[in-house]
């Protein structure tokens, strides 16, 4: 049976910025529609950067990446860590911006934007401004907002980091869920082992200086995520697995 193609491929990507800092070296990739991708590793390792190459923010000095779509634009949404909402606009006109941009109506637009908002359970706040909202439901709303073009692929760069723990794991079963509904392949940047471990399909291990992949660890087979997970041995094997990747990938330094 051949392998389906996958979304993205990178081949030997090199990344060097303009004053030198060699960001990424011979990075070996490949996105494959429907896994959960997270990119965990330490500060500097070149995560942000990844996810910047795939969505074609930025371009890599070496190598080869190439995408198995056309239109960049509508088939990529991205979440970055703060919610970058606009504060004098409703959470309905937030959504509605990527629709705006295409040219739509207020009036046209409207049924997607009101699906996208009940998608992430935020259905009655559509007239709600960014400071009257929970940072929670500001992340929701940015979630949201990436979700009204219907992604293929969702990129999201450490969305949950300035969340307490209680609302991260509230959201990680609530993007599982709508990853469930929707279809849709997600590639997701986090330092977090538990975070990585309980949401992944795939753990692609980072070291830095330069940022390299040093493990991929595949957690696929692990139990279902429902509310027993993160007690269960599936998850502390995965997590394990992800901390002696990390341990090794910051050889010779604290861990
Ligand atoms: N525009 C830039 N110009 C110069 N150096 C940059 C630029 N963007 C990132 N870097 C550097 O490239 C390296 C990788 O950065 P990147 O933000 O991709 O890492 P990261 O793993 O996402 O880090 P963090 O977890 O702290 O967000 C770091 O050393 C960073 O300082």
């Amino acid at each position: 049976m051949t392998r389906p193609q996958p979304l993205v491929t990178l081949r030997g990507i090199g990344k060097t910025y303009a004053n030198g800092t060699v960001a990424l070296e011979g990075v070996d990739l490949e996105i494959r529609g429907g896994e959960f991708l997270t990119l965990l590793g330490p500060s500097g390792c070149g995560k942000s950067t990844i996810l910047r190459l795939i969505a074609g923010l930025d371009a890599a000095s070496s190598g080869a990446l190439t995408r198995a779509f056309d239109n960049v634009g509508a088939a990529i949404g991205f979440v970055f860590q703060e919610p970058t909402l606009m504060p004098w606009a409703s959470a309905f006109d937030n959504v509605f911006l990527p629709l705006r941009l295409q040219g739509q109506s207020r009036r046209t637009a409207a049924p997607a934007v009101k699906e996208a908002l009940g998608l992430v359970g935020l259905a009655d706040f559509a007239e709600a401004y960014p400071r009257e909202l929970s940072g929670g439901m500001r992340m929701r709303v940015s979630i949201a907002r990436a979700l009204v073009l219907r992604p293929l692929l969702l990129l999201m760069d450490e969305p949950f980091a300035a969340l307490d723990e209680i609302t991260r794991f509230r959201l990680n079963d609530d993007l599982l869920r709508l990853q469930g509904e929707l279809g849709a392949t997600i590639v997701f940047v986090t330092h977090s082992v538990y975070e990585s471990a309980y949401l992944s399909t795939r753990i692609a291990v980072m070291a830095a200086k330069p940022g390299r992949i040093v493990a991929e660890i595949a957690t696929q087979d692990a139990a279902p995520r429902d509310k027993n997970f993160r007690l269960s041995p599936a998850y502390a094997s995965s997590c394990k697995r992800a901390v002696e990747a990390l341990r090794d990938a910051v050889h010779g330094e604290d861990f």
